[in-house]
């Protein structure tokens, strides 16, 4: 038990990038960034949605996650120059309804969907199903903010499994052109730089449509802020990460 708060702090010097503990919002108050990026992440069942954000917050890959809730984690970055307060939600996933007409999406993913100004919209290229829930994902998207730019990404992830694959990327950079967006095809298991670049495009794109203003003046104050990830969940995840489970290639 020592030896694992030893491994802990030494861990913890390293980077203060390391893990899922949010870095605090606004550890300093002279040196609060005027400007917020807020992103959801969507998508169906099992895509691999936590694990990009690990992957992007962490450069990390756990292999197993529990089925989330929805977490929101936020950090400071550096955009183009810019210290940004970065804002990433996590969610839980969306089904399409039986007619296929219909998503089931829960009234939290609705709130996130409001709250955001960028949008990673994810499927497995090993799931076709994961797949065609997209572009209704997208229209839903789209009925909660009916006018104007909607910055978009559309991540094929698990294309480390190219035995398995059921979705052609060319299907995925169609998909992505009629949605306005970029295509990344990326592998949160196998590697850092092809998640970072995806995210980081879209922090940008966020960024720039966003101006010198914030995305809360942008459109009015918003309802209700998503839920911030529990303590508890942080911890567990904290130990997940330390524990024998780690697959990790990276180095920090
Ligand atoms: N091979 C491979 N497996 C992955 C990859 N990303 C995630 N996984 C695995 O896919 C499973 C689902 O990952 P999650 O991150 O929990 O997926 P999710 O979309 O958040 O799932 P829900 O909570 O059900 O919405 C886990 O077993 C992951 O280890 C990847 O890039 N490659």
């Amino acid at each position: 038990m020592r030896l694992l708060v030893q491994d802990q702090r030494k861990m913890s010097s390293y980077s203060s990038n390391f893990l899922l503990v949010p870095i605090p919002e606004y550890p300093v108050l002279d040196c609060v960034p005027n400007k917020t990026v807020k992103i959801v992440v969507l998508g169906a069942s099992n895509v691999g949605k936590t694990a990009l954000i690990v992957r992007f917050l962490t450069k990390r890959f756990i292999g197993d996650y529990e089925a989330n809730t929805g977490a929101l984690y936020s950090r400071k970055i550096n955009l183009e120059g810019e210290q940004v307060s970065l804002q990433v939600q996590d969610t839980p996933c969306v089904a399409l309804q039986d007619d296929a007409d219909g998503l089931y999406c829960q009234e939290q993913i609705n709130r996130s969907i409001y709250w955001a100004d960028g949008y990673v919209l994810v499927f497995s290229i090993t799931d076709h199903s994961s797949y065609r829930t997209v572009q209704p994902l997208y229209q839903h998207v789209r009925k909660i903010h009916p006018t104007g730019n909607i910055p978009v990404i559309l991540v094929g992830n698990k294309c480390d499994l190219l035995r398995a694959r059921q979705v052609a990327a060319s299907d995925g950079e169609a998909l992505a052109q009629e949605l306005g967006g970029v295509y990344f095809e990326a592998s949160a298991r196998e590697n850092h730089e092809g998640v970072h670049a995806a995210f980081l495009h879209l922090c940008q794109e966020v960024s720039r449509a966003l101006g010198s203003c914030n995305g809360e003046k942008r459109r009015g104050l918003h309802l209700v802020r998503p839920k911030s990830p529990n303590m508890q969940d942080l911890k567990r995840r904290f130990k997940q990460v330390l524990s024998s489970k780690v697959k990790s290639s990276t180095t920090l």
